[in-house]
């Protein structure tokens, strides 16, 4: 165990993996709203973007109601103290976008690729040092590979310029040691050289407690959104991570009602559906699956008339990774076509 009562970060993720949940609908007036609750709160990293990052935009992962940059320079000009951060996966955002993100005043770059694939995010890392900005690993999927490899993986980063490396539990799939045993390999690692985060999901509703468990281990950034606004069955609430922390003795600078007000007053009224643990989350935190494939899978159930559980399922069997969005419309047809064929 590490020094239980040394600070940590809270980033919110709230208008960037919440984007998935409102299929990237963000308004510019909600984005205010969010940031300037937050910043009041004192939290230290807001991040803002589409939910696949800087680039997401486009038919394969679902157009932005408004453009990232936009949404960008709203947020800074609302924050009073907290940074802005802004995602980025190398093919899907390129240094172009960074640059433009940068010139709107954010200031930390995450830059995330696959769990196996950390040594395209060398250009982006180069890019944003070279920008001043303060730069961050995402491993995603970290459930795909074991503590040593993604450790392996975190290192690449590091050596790339990352300032900090995520454990990523995008499908939510990590149970407790699972995520504790990633996080210490890590640590040991590239914790004398750089920072560990972790961000989780709640599919399996253990965002919170695989936060504190990675907390305890060594993590000094932790992920969060208000009312688990993320993909999936949601991120771990901002909300519940700050009391949490507080309970423990952790600080981590933000006021617990300062949170609680901005999930109640700031970003419940203009949810249309909350972030729910319902059989299509479980099977993805079950199967393993990529926690952003949710709508998608749900838009190809309704299309095609098979249930979006069944599709995450097989996906979580086929073993696809974010960027294949594509290949839930072919697990739909196929499932559609056995289907058919047996009636
Ligand atoms: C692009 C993904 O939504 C990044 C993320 O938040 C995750 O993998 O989880
Ligand atoms: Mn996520």
């Amino acid at each position: 165990m590490s020094d239980v009562t040394e600070k940590i970060r809270i980033t919110d993720s709230t208008l960037r993996d919440g984007s998935h949940a409102m299929a990237h609908r963000f308004t510019e007036e909600q984005v205010r709203g969010v940031v300037h609750a937050l910043d009041a709160a004192g939290v230290e990293v807001i991040e803002v973007t589409h939910g696949d990052g800087l680039g997401g935009s486009s038919f394969n992962y679902g157009f932005s109601l408004e453009d990232d940059v936009k949404l960008v320079a709203a947020a800074v000009d609302e924050a009073t103290r907290a940074k802005i951060a802004v995602l980025l996966l190398p093919g899907l955002g390129t240094v172009h976008d960074l640059k433009m993100a940068h010139d709107a005043g954010a200031s930390v770059a995450r830059v995330a690729t696959h769990c196996t694939e950390a040594d395209v995010s060398l250009q982006h890392f180069a890019a944003a040092r070279d920008l001043g900005m303060e730069t961050v690993g995402f491993l995603m999927l970290s459930h795909r590979v074991g503590p040593e490899e993604l450790a392996r993986q975190a290192r690449i980063m590091v050596d790339g310029g990352a300032q900090c490396v995520y454990v990523v539990d995008s499908a939510g799939a990590l149970v407790l040691g699972e995520a504790q045993e990633r996080i210490s390999a890590l640590v040991k690692e590239i914790g004398h050289e750089a920072q560990v985060g972790f961000h989780g999901h709640q599919n399996l509703s253990l965002g919170v407690a695989n936060s504190v468990l990675a907390q305890q281990n060594g993590a000094r950034q932790i992920d969060g959104a208000l009312c688990a606004l993320g993909a999936g069955a949601g991120n771990s609430p901002t909300e519940v991570l700050v009391a949490t922390f507080e309970r423990l003795g952790v600080p981590t600078g933000v006021d617990v009602q300062g949170a609680l007000a901005a999930a109640d007053d700031v970003v419940k009224p203009f949810l249309h559906r909350l972030p729910f643990a319902d059989r299509g989350a479980i099977t993805q935190g079950y199967a393993g699956v990529y926690s952003s494939f949710l709508l998608h899978a749900e838009r190809a159930a309704e299309r095609y008339g098979v249930p979006a559980h069944e599709i995450l399922q097989k996906v979580g069997e086929a073993g696809y990774v974010g960027g294949q969005e594509d290949m839930i419309i072919d697990v739909a047809l196929q499932l559609a076509a056995e289907r058919d064929r047996a009636s």
